[in-house]
């Protein structure tokens, strides 16, 4: 990985094109000294893991492999601690377990971590008892807190963003490499669960059925070391261009431009204008590239898309996350895979069952009804079931805390439980009980495909 001169110019291409979502910084000379010092960084993730990312997700394609893509709405700068980040990676672990187990399908882990810091929102502002300010952008951009100093654009925080990121993956990395995502440790993640959650029970027969095979397996001499270790993956929206330009290098090995800030990156329904920044952003960088579908995407811009970001039809380069809503997905999601898919293009088509299905209760709290999220996925599943195509993955907001965000699910949670525990800064989330539950009815699903 080279810094050179040159290293930024291809990805400066966006800069000439209308950017959505950009935070309307106060102090312009503040911002540039900021991008200088990012620039002068070193890289969050190494090109060449990008790479196999894009290998992986080929694989998600071509319908060999299945993509679980989950982790906070927005990752917090307080909430780097050792605790939080095991518990988000113990879910995820414990729901690829559970889809690779029951769904019988081998599958890619990659958080909305090391990086989610940043939100594209309906409105600009806010307003609370008569008082209308700027609203709450990420932690990457200004304070949640609801005072006008607070919801200032800070660029000085978009060091702390890259410092929070190096942190958490190098936690992640510890926990994932280290020992701890060891397949023999199953049980373990469930240590704390196990008594109090329905799901956390049904999870332990689960993990006793791998438990009986990985002692077969030993017993007849085999002991992968694939077992031992995880390959997992950080991704994030890109959104604020001036953080993710300036940590897009030019690969010494390849000659070509990696946004660096994390392995995979998805642009998000508000940005995903064609001839917008974002679009050009992602087009020029070789990482993986999401892009969100909400159900008023045409197959005209679904293949325009194609057109932009993956010219050379590689599998693994363009993954579609769909976000249509439960009421809408059976309707409007089988143009798109039928168009798509006439093209010849191999894209990854995942689920992301939480953006088109929240409400605000009664309460005034953000929600969503767990069933309405699985019925999405429902929908998911029986549109590509119908075409005969691949239901890739699933793209889910979670935590691995108690919190009472969405309403429902094994262990319900009911709208007058929303207060007790909401902690989203943004969107809200499955909590564990929730998530495991989800990756168990999805594992049925997959299988019964
Ligand atoms: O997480 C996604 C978006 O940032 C979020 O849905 C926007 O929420 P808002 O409608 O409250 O702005
Ligand atoms: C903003 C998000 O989603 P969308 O772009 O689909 O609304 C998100 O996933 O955080």
């Amino acid at each position: 990985m080279t810094v050179n001169a040159e290293t930024h110019t291809g990805g400066h291409t966006w800069k000439s094109l209308p950017a959505a979502q950009q935070p309307d910084w106060p102090d312009q000379a503040a911002l540039r000294e900021v991008i200088a010092e990012l620039e002068s960084y070193p890289p969050l993730v190494f090109a060449g893991e990008c790479d196999q990312l894009r290998e992986r997700l080929g694989a998600v394609a071509r319908g060999e492999a299945f993509l679980l893509q989950g982790g906070d709405c927005a990752e917090a700068f307080d909430a780097v601690g050792a605790d939080q980040i095991r518990n988000k990676l113990k879910t995820l672990l414990q729901m690829g377990a559970v889809l690779t187990y029951a769904g019988e399908v081998p599958v890619v882990k990659v958080g909305r971590i090391a990086g989610q810091y940043s939100k594209p929102r309906s409105k600009p502002t806010e307003t609370r008892d008569g008082v209308t300010l700027p609203s709450y952008r990420g932690d990457s951009v200004n304070g949640f807190e609801f005072t006008e100093k607070a919801r200032i654009p800070d660029p000085q925080r978009l060091k702390r963003m890259y410092q929070a990121s190096a942190s958490t993956l190098n936690l992640v990395r510890a926990f994932t490499t280290g020992g701890y995502a060891d397949l023999r440790q199953v049980h373990a993640w469930n240590q704390d669960f196990v008594k109090s959650s329905p799901a956390g029970q049904r999870y332990e027969a689960l993990a006793r059925e791998i438990d009986r095979a990985l002692n077969f397996m030993n017993a007849c001499g085999v002991d992968p070391e694939e077992f031992k270790t995880v390959e997992f993956y950080a991704s994030h929206e890109a959104l604020i261009l001036d953080y993710e330009s300036a940590l897009t290098r030019t690969d010494s090995r390849t000659g070509e431009l990696y946004d660096v800030s994390g392995h995979m990156v998805w642009i998000g329904e508000r940005t995903r204008q064609l001839d917008g920044a974002h679009v050009e952003f992602a087009a020029r960088i070789r990482n993986p590239v999401g892009v969100k579908l909400g159900p008023t995407t045409t197959p005209e811009e679904a293949l325009a898309l194609i057109e932009r970001i993956d010219p050379g039809r590689e599998p693994g380069r363009l993954t579609f996350i769909t976000r249509m809503g439960a009421d809408k997905i059976r309707d409007k999601l089988p143009d798109l895979v039928e168009k798509v898919t006439a093209s010849g293009a191999q894209v990854a088509w995942i689920c992301d069952p939480m953006h088109g299905n929240t409400f605000e209760a009664a309460s005034g709290h953000k929600t969503r009804r767990f069933d309405d999220v699985l019925d999405e996925v429902k929908g998911f599943f029986e549109v590509h079931k119908a075409l005969g195509t691949h239901p890739g993955g699933i793209h889910m907001e979670l935590t691995g805390d108690d919190v009472t965000e969405c309403v429902g699910g094994g262990d319900e949670i009911f709208v007058d439980d929303l207060h007790q525990r909401y902690e989203t800064a943004c969107d809200p989330r499955l909590n564990r009980s929730q998530s495991l539950d989800l990756a168990f009815l999805v594992a049925e699903m997959y299988r019964d495909q």
